[in-house]
């Protein structure tokens, strides 16, 4: 089973996207404020967040801002001097159903690419889906008679199951990863649902606005994330901690740390082990009191900023922080791979646990006066070598 880990942020994303949208459309002020969007200003707010969508390899925001333009544009009207045949509204519907419905087993991959190809098949797909369901209900509904309970099915084999259907592959995504798409995808649903349904009254154009603008913002802030958090660890990364130097005051101490002969522990367990470590030595890490902020460094280098303290008031902290990874019994999972002699029943794989530990050595260095940040983190570099050359597992100050 799957852990809950998206659980927390899909349920906040959701509710927030949809309290605001129901509170434009319930408070008139708001409403007000805002004004009524025009086809134009949608059309550039779109192609801004299409765009940036793009750039940022963000391709299912991408493919959800097309499948809702193409929406627009249909329902629109513009299209009518080509003469094309007229898609119903019930078609736009499934369409859009069967569209999120398979868009939940893509991955973002780059739309300017041999992947765009299979992306916009699923508009084929979403489409011929439809026109399928649409065909399967009306054959039924000459059967009417002889199947039974279909009066009482049949208001809701329209659209309502596969949208039942929909809404449960996405709350499952949302409460088992997280990534920002599958709440935006949710919230998109739900909002499509309620308006489509007329169960409020709102237009629909305002609530695509704030729907679009909405996944602007998921993605500046996933790529926010990409560039300042590192993948393994979770911690800031170094670019943060570059970042956070230009905000520091005149007096704060520096740690650098250090796994200690972290290049033999990865020779003796294995590269996938050493990863483990690192995340484990991290979640440790960031339990530092004393406000300290934890960043990864690089490799298996961690580095804490400590605002207005000095060496001396950081010191028994730094030093609590070691002990307790020194004694720590780290609990690390290990795939085997399956041999002829030691087969596992069809499926599974074994999976074996190890308990392990390791030792970090620190240095730590407080501002003096007229020091660089650059000069500070230079000087706990040298104390950490310090604590490497005095035995490790020690803090040097
Ligand atoms: N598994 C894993 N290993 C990493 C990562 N980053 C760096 N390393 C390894 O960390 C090791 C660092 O080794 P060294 O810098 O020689 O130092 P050390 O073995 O820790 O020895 P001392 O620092 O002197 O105690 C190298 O083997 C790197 O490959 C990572 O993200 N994952």
């Amino acid at each position: 089973m799957s852990k809950l880990i998206g659980l927390k942020t899909s349920i906040t994303s959701v509710f927030l996207i949809l309290v605001a949208i129901i509170a434009v459309h319930q408070v008139p002020a708001i409403a007000q404020l805002l004004g009524e969007v025009s086809f134009n200003q949608l059309a550039l707010l779109m192609l801004i967040s299409f765009l940036f969508a793009c750039q940022f390899n963000h391709s299912r925001f991408a493919l959800m801002i097309l499948l809702f333009a193409s929406v627009v544009v249909l329902e629109s009207g513009k299209l009518s001097d080509f003469s094309l045949p007229a898609i119903s509204s019930q078609t736009i519907e499934l369409s859009v159903m069967f569209f999120f419905a398979g868009l939940a087993f893509f991955k973002d991959r780059s739309l300017f690419s041999v992947h765009l190809v299979p992306r916009l098949a699923l508009f084929v797909f979403a489409y011929l889906a439809s026109l399928g369901w649409l065909f399967i209900l009306e054959s039924l509904a000459t059967y009417e008679t002889a199947i039974p309970f279909y009066p009482l099915l049949k208001p809701y084999l329209a659209i309502d199951v596969i949208f039942g259907v929909v809404i449960l592959i996405y709350m499952f995504k949302c409460a088992t990863t997280t990534h920002l798409f599958y709440p935006a995808a949710l919230a998109s649903l739900l909002l499509w649902y309620v308006t489509r349904a007329h169960f409020i009254d709102v237009s629909w154009q305002l609530s695509l606005t704030l729907l679009v603008s909405y996944y602007l913002l998921s993605v500046v802030a996933s790529s926010y994330f990409l560039a300042y958090r590192d993948e393994l660890t979770g911690l800031p990364s170094r670019r943060a901690l570059n970042q956070l130097a230009l905000s520091l005051g005149r007096n704060y101490s520096v740690a650098m740390m250090d796994v200690d002969h972290f290049k033999k522990f990865n020779d003796t367990y294995g590269h996938d082990i050493g990863d483990q470590v690192l995340k484990l030595v991290a979640a440790k890490l960031k339990q530092v009191k004393a406000g300290g902020r934890v960043f990864r460094y690089g490799g298996e280098e961690f580095t804490v900023i400590f605002p207005r303290k000095s060496a001396q008031q950081v010191f028994d902290e730094l030093d609590n922080l070691r002990q307790s990874i020194a004694d720590y019994q780290m609990v690390i999972r290990q795939g085997v791979r399956k041999t002829k002699k030691d087969r596992t029943p069809k499926g599974k794989q074994q999976v074996r646990e190890k308990t392990v530990s390791v030792t970090i050595s620190i240095g730590v260095a407080q501002r003096m006066k007229g020091q660089t940040f650059e000069q500070v983190l230079k000087a706990s570099d040298e104390l950490l070598y310090k604590a490497k050359k005095s035995g490790r597992n020690n803090v040097t100050k």
